[in-house]
């Protein structure tokens, strides 16, 4: 691929404040052009003229349906099979304890140590609340396909490493998963809208992933979760929640669960965080995800190549294979929260994670060559002139 073509022909589908660089888009995506006038106009014309009309009139109770089948076809889920809401931990709760309830019999939740610390917190509060001698196992990402032994009940994995952006071959961890009788949990949340994902092809169980990140639905975007089709209609979900319920308009004083994956719903839709998202979606039109995958390994090997040659005292935290690593990349170094402090200061947006790694988030949708030699040039600044210990970029916040 010549450098040229390493931009997609969408960054003018993003307000990008002029002269930065965001490298961070795995961490919060940018604000697609659209969102705005779209969010403006639901507002007025939908909650403000039809208050409480909406629900019927605007189809609000719809929406988790409505965006869920445009989040499948993202990640290779039929329609019908993903719906939208709540927080994505809450969306691991529910999905991890439908898979505890599939094997009764074994008392394992199989994890690794590269799962994002939610999900284990997660898990540990399940295993709590069941109090039926459940138990959490942590082993190395090298060696979850090996861990799939009969006493695994379920193996929630994340996909892609928040912290490395190593990847687990989703393929084979859930035929390893599969062979051993274990139910498969993948946490899309550092693949959806980053690598193409084909869920229905895994087979696995089920999937959950959050919205802004790489789908760009805004902080507090709602979660997703898929579940496979020919078992939906088996799982009587834990957080019961009325919406989830087969009529709930009926108002009955015992639970029914409605059909298919809108059990998983629980209370109400996030009206205005899902019109956001459904804005947000439309970047996606006309983008094809192996060609999106082509050009953001363009970009991370560009971003790789130079910082090795320009920045020798960093340290690559990522799998060089590019093959095996998602759509960011991670450099080490005893000074990383400050360097990247000055990054930031200096207009190119990374974030620092515990203990050590400046992490760089690469998607094509609105990144370029170009940006890739600015953010190379300032990080260089920043080392060779010792930007970083200057107590004026240091900040108090450490989201970034
Ligand atoms: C892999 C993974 N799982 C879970 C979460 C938690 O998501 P939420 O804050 O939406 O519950 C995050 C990020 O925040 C994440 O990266
Ligand atoms: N979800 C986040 C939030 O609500 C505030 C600040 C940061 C985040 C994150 O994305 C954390 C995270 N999933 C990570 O990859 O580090």
């Amino acid at each position: 691929m010549t450098p040229e073509t390493t931009a997609l022909p969408v960054k003018d589908r993003f307000d990008l404040p002029p002269g930065m660089v965001y490298l961070d888009g795995n961490s919060l995506g940018p604000l697609p052009r659209a969102v705005p006038a779209r969010l403006a106009e639901m507002v007025r014309d939908e909650w403000g003229a039809h208050l409480i009309k909406g629900w019927n009139v605007d189809d609000w109770m719809g929406q988790p349906a409505r965006v869920g089948d445009r989040v499948g076809r993202l990640i290779g889920a039929p329609a019908g099979s993903v719906t939208m809401g709540d927080t994505l931990s809450v969306k691991v709760y529910q999905a991890l304890s439908a898979a505890l309830q599939m094997r009764p019999d074994r008392k394992v939740i199989l994890t690794d140590s590269g799962n994002f610390p939610s999900d284990i917190y997660m898990a540990e509060g399940l295993i709590r609340h069941l109090g039926a001698g459940h138990a959490l196992r942590i082993v190395a990402p090298e060696e979850v396909a090996q861990a799939m032994t009969d006493e695994v009940a379920v193996a929630m994995i994340t996909q892609v490493d928040y912290r490395s952006g190593r990847m687990h071959d989703m393929g084979d961890v859930t035929a390893a998963a599969q062979a051993a009788g274990v139910v498969m949990l993948w946490d899309l949340a550092h693949s959806a809208g980053a690598v193409p994902v084909d869920l229905a092809g895994s087979g696995c169980e089920f999937a959950v992933g959050c919205t802004y990140k790489y789908l760009n639905g805004g902080p507090g975007a709602p979660a997703f979760i898929y579940v496979r089709p020919d078992l939906v209609d088996t799982i009587d979900p834990v957080l019961s929640g009325w919406l989830g319920h087969e009529r709930p308009f009926d108002f009955d004083l015992s639970y029914t669960p409605a059909p298919g994956v809108e059990r998983m719903r629980v209370g109400t839709p996030p009206v205005l965080q899902l019109t956001a998202l459904d804005a947000a979606l439309d970047v996606w039109d006309g983008v094809d995800m192996a060609d999106l995958r082509r050009r953001s390994i363009a970009l991370s090997e560009l971003f790789i190549a130079q910082v090795e040659v320009r920045c020798p005292g960093l340290r690559l935290a990522s799998p060089r294979d590019p093959a095996a690593r998602g759509t960011q990349v991670s450099f080490a170094s005893d000074n990383s929260y400050a360097m990247m402090q000055a990054l930031i200061a200096r207009d190119v947006v990374g974030d620092f994670r515990a203990p050590d790694l400046m992490r760089f988030g690469f998607t094509p949708l609105y990144l370029d060559e170009g940006d890739i030699h600015r953010a190379v040039d300032v990080l260089t600044d920043v080392i060779d002139n010792r930007l970083w210990d200057d107590p004026a970029y240091l900040q108090k916040s450490r989201v970034t």
